[in-house]
């Protein structure tokens, strides 16, 4: 079964409630009515009541059984979240006063809702900045234990006739942590492969990427991905991952027999970590807009419940793509 079929099926067997923070935005109502109709989540969504309605009334429908609307302006649980969040971060200097306003904020009411157990999971970012979905999960839902870095992957599908290589990969960190050091950078690998392992249920094939393969640059930029290379085998011996590599010796047998005959992986890597943001953005988007992949993220790794963002650019599917994913980290 193709990958994007599995998780939409795993979904719907799962029957998560997936709460959506900005259930004004006419794509994420959509993808709202989408995935209701296909049963594949219940859905909470976070917005001005009166907005919310009206964009039901324009794509001609309403929010039926297992669409709940939340106005955090009127909402019941207002005082409770509050209270949750007054309490995580009063020792940063909060006040309960800052408290009831930051729970007015969209993002920040839906990530204090699945941390209270009212939702399994949040989708945000349609409208947001990935900044502020970020922030607000890390601030609310935190880390899990034993977790120190937050990350975050694309899952890239590519199924259309004309791609050379058929199926899922992931892209890391294309989101996220702007500038790793190598310890970060071997961080980011291991969680990325453990992710991969996970959603896709194959074995991982790590290749860390850059613009040197086996020693044929000399760079500062080089050093650290060979050292985040170490790093991870030494950590996770059990891993499949080979670096520094340039995209094309990880992904093409042919010149990875060519540039790094001794490459375990012999040019079939599935999961790409990237050396920085930079790159890791810039080539997510290429392979979306340019080749054609369905471009699933970013999905946020290490938090103790799933909350994860969306690309403002992102479509109706792309919302109902992310539900699936959530709905399948809760299941973790
Ligand atoms: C996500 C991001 C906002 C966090 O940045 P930041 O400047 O450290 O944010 P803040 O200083 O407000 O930190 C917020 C909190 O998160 C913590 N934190 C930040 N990044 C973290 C990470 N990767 N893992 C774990 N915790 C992290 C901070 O320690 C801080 O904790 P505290 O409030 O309890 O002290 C930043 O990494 C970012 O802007 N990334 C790029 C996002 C982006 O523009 N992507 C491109 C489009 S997808
Ligand atoms: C992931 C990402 O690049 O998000 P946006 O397009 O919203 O900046």
């Amino acid at each position: 079964m193709k990958p994007l079929e599995m998780l939409l099926q795993n979904a719907a067997r799962s029957q998560k409630t997936i709460v959506l923070s900005e259930g004004t935005d006419p794509r994420v109502v959509q993808a709202a009515i989408q995935v209701r109709a296909q049963g594949i989540a219940r859905i909470i969504l976070v917005g001005d009541d009166v907005t919310v309605r009206l964009q039901f009334s324009l794509a001609q429908s309403e929010p039926g059984d297992g669409i709940d609307i939340h106005d955090p302006a009127t909402s019941p649980y207002l005082d409770e979240l509050a209270l949750q969040y007054y309490d995580l971060r009063k020792e940063k200097g909060v006040t309960l006063e800052h408290a009831l306003r930051a729970v007015l904020q969209p993002h920040v009411y839906a990530a204090l809702l699945v941390r209270k157990g009212y939702a399994d999971g949040t989708v945000g970012g349609a409208v947001a900045t990935t900044a502020d979905i970020v922030r607000a999960a890390i601030q609310v839902i935190g880390p899990k234990p034993g977790t120190k870095l937050i990350s975050s992957f694309f899952l890239m599908l590519f199924c259309e006739e004309h791609h050379s290589k058929k199926g899922a990969f992931i892209f890391t960190d294309s989101g996220l942590v702007v500038d790793p050091n190598a310890e970060e950078l071997a961080q980011i690998a291991i969680a990325s492969a453990r992710s991969y392992e996970t959603l896709i249920g194959d074995t991982p094939r790590v290749a860390m990427l850059s613009f040197s393969t086996h020693g044929s640059a000399d760079h500062p930029a080089v050093d650290k991905v060979v050292r985040a290379t170490a790093i991870a085998k030494e950590t996770n011996p059990e891993l499949l991952v080979d670096g520094e590599l340039q995209f094309d010796a990880a992904f093409v047998p042919d010149v990875a027999s060519a540039k790094a005959s001794t490459s375990p992986l012999q040019g079939d890597a599935n999961v790409f970590v990237f050396p920085n943001l930079e790159s890791g953005n810039i080539a997510y988007k290429v392979a979306q807009r340019m080749a054609g992949a369905v471009a699933i993220g970013p999905i946020l790794q290490g938090l103790s419940k799933p909350a994860n963002d969306l690309s403002r650019g992102c479509s109706a599917e792309d919302i109902i793509h992310m539900i699936a994913v959530t709905a399948a980290q809760a299941e973790e």
